[in-house]
């Protein structure tokens, strides 16, 4: 293997974690994930772990302070158990019994002490620490960590961010081993700075990191994916420094998969098949796109390098060139200007240099622009999966999501990096194709939303649409129907999906065309003519005890209303009119023409209402909080009889 051979010049690697909302973000998850990472099988030395937090929250820094402090006994633990994952939380979730051997048993027992202490003591805090919150008016920003734990860290008070410097002799865990560097940032905001969302978390980092650790290999992660298999980054490291073909590779992307999926993933968070096939896809034809997360890069390509054919990398001159001397306090000094909201004005940070702006998605953006700017992109799927993050476990959460990436996606498809325009030449035309499949997701609204909601307007009336049941050419039409459904059902099963997953994935797909995509569209539209602005709704992370357990037993959540519940909810009740209508008149007329003519018609409605059982459920039959709000339900109903009636004269 290429990695052992390299052994000594492995070069050192810059870990980017970014958290926003320590409400729906708790610290508790982002320290599991930052633990997790600073255990990988990697020369401490050369590990960097850096947690940008947009939250700037006191409560964050300190949870991550207690990690550092916890780390000094988890890492070594990890050693010498070889356990995995090493995320705290998800590894004592699954091994609840300590080890046969009574010595090993002892530290299992006492690590596993220290960490629930460690949870206990970080709940307790938060909750009174929210409880405060909510007393004292939110502008007062007075809810803040006691004076006796400020004085602990001078982080509280000053901007202070190296909580463990990997270059310090004292940097050791409790076997005198070194530990990895983790340093903490909260980069300054004003209002009249626009601090780009996680784009601009990930360039202040790159800048900042290129100050204190610099490693060669840039990899960036959300604050709840932790990771699962502790190789991933020598793994990533052996197509990086692959001497035949590796020079021109500028990241290496994991899927995206997640903790907390059930088994009939109701809300088809899983990305099972997008995962498994589109994105192996998207490799075969040119390389995967860039997705936020599990991803390695090189430092310099994400900074805005052209690929040109001599550029080769010496890995060995790649790391001695890269030391930094400076102590720790200039370093801070030094990045405090970096991180400051003014530095980037007139820069071409956001522009050629780091994460693009302006783009809900700027990953997928900015791996469009590395890949037509010359370099390949790797695609890595191992049987032990590499990072676990936590889905959506609401409808809206979902469907909120995915209008952020439908809506980001088509903006990209309608601004000058349009894979047609821009990567014309750039990237072959089978790679723009296949970036296409995501970026127009969201105009896909405009049809489906026309077979929802026309051939059942129509049924009320009994205006055929569609050819007559007895017309040769049905066949053509139900011969693409049902080779499209089977193929993809066999995807969905061969990659360990359940039957009843298949059929959530199916209303999944007509609930986001319906709501995700065509906001996504609208929105798209308003932006360009000035009506809109970009924003970057987080998604979150935790949810209340009902919720949950709702979740687990795979009830459908509504809960809030929402204008997309109105638009799902009116478009399942004018299917049910439509599909009554269409019934009733087939069996009042037996003899003549009707079925033949409004069969199609009649299956299809009677399709959507079958898919849509779980929201007329919610509408009309459920007690429990997670049912559809009571407004949705009367303004969807008088909406949905309005236009049948309409329809019907
Ligand atoms: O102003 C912000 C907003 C978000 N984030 C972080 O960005 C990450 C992703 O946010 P999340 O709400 O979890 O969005 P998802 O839809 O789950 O994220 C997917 O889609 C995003 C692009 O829309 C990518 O950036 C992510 O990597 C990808 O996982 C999280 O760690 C956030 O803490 C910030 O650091 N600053
Ligand atoms: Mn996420």
């Amino acid at each position: 293997m290429v990695i052992n051979r390299y052994e000594k010049v492995l070069p050192s690697i810059d870990v980017f974690v970014c958290t926003a909302d320590p409400q729906i973000e708790p610290p508790l998850m982002v320290i599991n994930t930052v633990l997790s990472l600073m255990a990988y099988n990697y020369p401490p030395e050369k590990l960097n772990i850096y947690l940008s937090d947009d939250g700037g929250s006191d409560f964050m820094f300190y949870a991550l302070l207690e990690a550092s402090r916890f780390s000094a006994h988890w890492l070594p633990f990890c050693r010498k158990l070889k356990i995995e994952p090493k995320s705290p939380a998800a590894y004592f979730a699954k091994v609840c019994e300590p080890p046969n051997d009574p010595v090993m048993a002892n530290e299992w027992s006492s690590i596993k002490v220290y960490f629930s202490k460690l949870v206990v003591k970080i709940a307790l805090l938060q909750k009174s620490y929210e409880e405060l919150k909510k007393r004292i008016d939110d502008a007062m920003k007075l809810g803040r960590i006691s004076a006796e734990l400020r004085k602990e860290h001078k982080g509280f008070c000053e901007w202070d961010l190296i909580l463990i410097d990997g270059r310090e002799t004292k940097a050791v865990d409790v076997q005198g081993q070194p530990l990895p560097t983790l340093v903490y940032l909260a980069r300054e905001k004003r209002p009249q700075y626009h601090h780009n969302f996680k784009a601009g978390a990930l360039n202040a980092l790159l800048r900042v990191s290129s100050r204190i650790s610099n490693g060669p290999i840039v990899l960036t992660v959300d604050c709840d994916m932790y990771s699962n298999n502790s190789e991933s980054v020598r793994d990533a490291m052996c197509f990086f420094m692959d001497e035949e073909r590796g020079h021109d590779i500028a990241f290496v992307q994991y899927p995206q998969q997640f903790d907390n999926i059930t088994k009939n993933d109701i809300y088809s968070s899983s990305l099972t098949v997008t995962m498994e096939v589109e994105m192996a896809g998207l490799d075969a034809n040119g390389g995967p796109c860039y997705i936020g997360t599990g991803c390695f890069h090189r430092r310099d390509i994400l900074c805005g390098k052209k690929y040109s054919k001599e550029c080769k990398i010496d890995w060995n001159k790649e790391n001695t060139d890269r030391k930094v001397q400076e102590g720790a306090d200039v370093l801070e000094d030094t990045c405090r200007v970096l991180a400051s909201c003014t530095y980037e004005v007139n820069t071409k940070w956001g522009k050629e240099m780091g994460l693009k702006y302006g783009c809900p998605v700027e990953d997928v953006i900015t791996g469009l622009a590395i890949q037509c700017r010359g370099w390949r992109s790797v695609f890595y799927n191992p049987e032990r999966k590499g990072f676990l993050g936590v889905a959506p476990t609401t409808l809206l959460q979902s469907l909120v999501q995915h209008k952020r990436w439908s809506e980001g996606d088509f903006q990209i498809f309608r601004s000058r990096y349009c894979p047609f325009v821009y990567g014309h030449k750039r990237i072959p035309l089978k790679l723009q194709i296949s970036y296409c499949f995501f970026l127009l997701w969201a105009p896909n609204c405009l049809a489906t939303l026309y077979y929802a909601a026309v051939p059942s307007l129509c049924l009320l009336k009994g205006i055929p649409l569609f050819p007559k049941i007895s017309n040769p050419w049905t066949l053509a039409f139900a011969y693409v129907m049902i080779a499209k459904y089977a193929y993809s059902l066999g995807e969905f099963l061969w990659y360990g999906g359940t039957f009843q997953g298949w059929w959530n994935d199916q209303r999944m797909w007509v609930y986001k065309r319906l709501t995700s995509y065509l906001f996504g569209f609208l929105e798209t539209i308003f932006k360009s003519i000035g009506f809109a602005k970009s924003g970057f709704v987080v998604t979150a992370k935790t949810s209340e005890e009902d919720v949950s357990s709702r979740y687990e037993k795979e009830v459908m959540e509504f809960g809030a209303a929402s204008p997309m519940f109105n638009i799902l909810a009116t478009v399942a009740l004018v299917n049910l009119l439509g599909f009554v209508a269409g019934v009733k008149r087939v069996i009042l007329n037996m003899q003549n023409e009707d079925f033949n003519l409004l069969a199609l018609q009649i299956i299809l409605c009677g399709l959507v209402v079958l898919i849509n059982l779980p929201l007329y459920q919610g509408l009309f039959f459920r007690k429990d909080n997670g049912r559809m709000p009571s407004s949705v339900r009367y303004q969807s109903i008088l909406v949905a009889v309005f236009a049948s009636l309409l329809a019907w004269y």
